[in-house]
């Protein structure tokens, strides 16, 4: 018999575009979701839980079991750097990691980077060779710079229209981020026919050229 598959899924911005790609992989997911103020929402006939998660945490569910597999963004992969099989680029959510800053930026010598992603942004910055002060933030990053927090920071661009508002420059952009389907190891090993048929499903819908 088929086991349910947990899935911890997203809030935000990347949960309807999940929920489409699975309808697209001829999924019956009600069109709810994330209306509703319930955090784990059962769906037998496509054989699925959903856990609704933070994004950030969506990681942590899946290394520890607590979910089967998870859709997260490759930024949240890089900074937390948790135990779990990414398995399949599904395209959605694309945006990119970039270095922002003023117009009029110049180095100096004592730098300060603000960000959401600080492990992300110190590992680059290290590997770079350049000796910055990584400032964590939880929101609302383009701030930093305008009011002199820092002189830069690391940060997601999508349309470029907050950066645009904020007078703010992309200097360079570091990750090209899509969001990705990964599996927690063992569930991959106990679960393996129902993950592999839902990577197959996925897989099909991403191929298509028109997605
Ligand atoms: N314009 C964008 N800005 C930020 N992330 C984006 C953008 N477009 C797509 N993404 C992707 O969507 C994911 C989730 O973003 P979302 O804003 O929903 O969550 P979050 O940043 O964790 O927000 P919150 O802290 O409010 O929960 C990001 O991790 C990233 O992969
Ligand atoms: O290029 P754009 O299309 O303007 O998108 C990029 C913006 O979107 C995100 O912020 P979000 O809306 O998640 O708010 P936050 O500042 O609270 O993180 C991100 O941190 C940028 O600020």
């Amino acid at each position: 018999m088929a086991q349910i598959l947990k899935v911890a899924m997203p809030k935000g911005r990347i949960y309807n575009k999940a929920a489409e790609l699975f309808r697209s992989a001829g999924l019956p997911i009600p069109p709810e979701g994330e209306a509703s103020r319930k955090l784990v929402i059962p769906l037998p006939e496509a054989g699925m839980e959903f856990i609704l998660a933070k994004p950030v945490d969506v990681p942590t569910y899946v290394e520890y079991g607590a979910a089967d597999i998870g859709i997260v963004g490759k930024d949240v992969l890089l900074e937390e750097d948790r135990d779990v099989y990414e398995l399949l680029d599904l395209g959605i959510a694309r945006c990119r990691m970039s270095i922002i800053g003023l117009p009029n930026w110049e180095p100096g010598i004592h730098q300060r980077v603000a960000t959401k992603y600080p492990n992300v942004a110190s590992r680059y910055f290290r590997e770079q060779g350049q000796q910055v002060e990584v400032i964590k933030l939880n929101g609302s990053i383009e701030l930093a710079p305008l009011i002199g927090l820092a002189e830069r920071i690391v940060d997601m661009v999508e349309t470029g229209q907050t950066l645009r508002e904020n007078g703010l420059v992309e200097q360079l952009s570091i990750f090209e981020i899509t969001s990705r389907l990964v599996a927690n190891r063992v569930s991959y090993r106990m679960k393996n026919t129902e993950i592999q048929q839902l990577c197959d499903r996925l897989q099909a819908v991403i191929a298509q050229p028109s997605l």
